[in-house]
């Protein structure tokens, strides 16, 4: 199957990457064009995968058409290419924060196959969470491919889309909110008189660690433990960690978390709009 990235940035690069290094996608059937800078042709070099000459040329070229620029660029995107898209007619999957199905295809000849997706940057190492949602005349093969594409990548779940906002809250820009965290705790250690590369290692080993838990009660038969069970079981009476907690709390740590998530999930609506 013949993939053409439209877009060659940072979402581009972590999935071409990432499914190079995993063995599912091979590079000779990939195809990049990007914008005014020469990023396909940066990741073209560091990939092996090939540049397009136009849009238009790569829809011509492609079986699957992965819409990678930023949302705002997407209209000017799906105009170069209605042409050779009605002509050509490929699976068209979208990577972009906010925008539809329904407004997708209304940019789109009329019965274009499309599904949105919604990858995050852990795509880079194999390790994406991304939701798929159909648009009106994508197929269940269609879903099925686009499933195929992201699973390369990481985990895939199928989503309604009237999710997505949220979704992409808790998952598309989660990756920064986590990453926020651990620079916020390497810096405590910092503090401690732990130098910083040491402390981003030790914070980054508990993270890794602390997921790797809820990932083995996810896969153990019988009762799976929540993370406030599994917190009940650090908080010793009386000890260190629901000092910790508490102090952290009466900050507004879980408020802040969720405020932030629900920020980047009006913003998902209003990119949409
Ligand atoms: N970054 C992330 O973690 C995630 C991003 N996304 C989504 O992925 C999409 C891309 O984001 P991201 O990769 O971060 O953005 P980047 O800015 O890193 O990349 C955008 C790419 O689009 C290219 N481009 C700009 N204009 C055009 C054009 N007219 N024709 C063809 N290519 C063009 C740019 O080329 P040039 O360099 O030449 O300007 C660049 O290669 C967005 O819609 C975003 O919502 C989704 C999930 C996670
Ligand atoms: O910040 C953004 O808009 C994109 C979508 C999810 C992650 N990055």
């Amino acid at each position: 199957m013949r993939i053409g990235f439209i877009g060659a940035g940072n979402m581009a690069g972590a999935i071409v990457r990432g499914g190079i290094a995993s063995g599912r996608l091979r590079a000779e059937d990939i195809l990049l064009v990007s914008g005014p800078d020469p990023s396909a042709q940066a990741l073209a070099a560091d990939t092996g995968a090939r540049v397009a000459g136009s849009s238009a040329d790569l829809v011509a070229d492609s079986d699957v058409v992965v819409l990678a620029v930023k949302p705002q660029v997407v209209p000017t995107v799906l105009a170069e290419i209605h042409g050779a898209v009605a002509q050509w007619n490929p699976l068209v999957i979208s990577v972009a924060a906010g925008l539809s199905t329904f407004r997708l295809e209304s940019l789109l000849p009329a019965g274009t196959r499309v599904v949105r997706t919604m990858p995050n940057i852990a795509a880079m190492v194999g390790q994406a969470m991304t939701a798929l949602a159909p648009g009106a005349s994508a197929t269940r093969e269609d879903l099925a491919t686009a499933s195929t594409l992201m699973g390369s990548v990481g985990a895939t779940t199928e989503l309604d889309e009237s999710l997505f906002s949220t979704f992409t809250a808790i998952s598309g820009s989660s990756p920064a909110f986590v990453l926020t965290f651990i620079e916020a705790l390497a810096r405590a250690g910092v503090l401690g008189g732990i130098p910083k590369a040491q402390a981003v290692e030790i914070v980054t080993q508990v993270v890794a660690g602390s997921a790797a838990i809820l990932q083995a009660e996810a896969a153990a038969d019988g009762t799976h433990r929540t993370p406030a069970d599994l917190i009940d079981t650090i908080c010793s009476p009386a000890g260190t960690t629901v000092a910790g907690v508490m102090a952290m709390e009466r900050a507004g740590f879980s408020d802040a978390i969720v405020r932030g998530a629900e920020a980047a999930a009006t913003r998902d609506r209003e990119l949409g709009a």
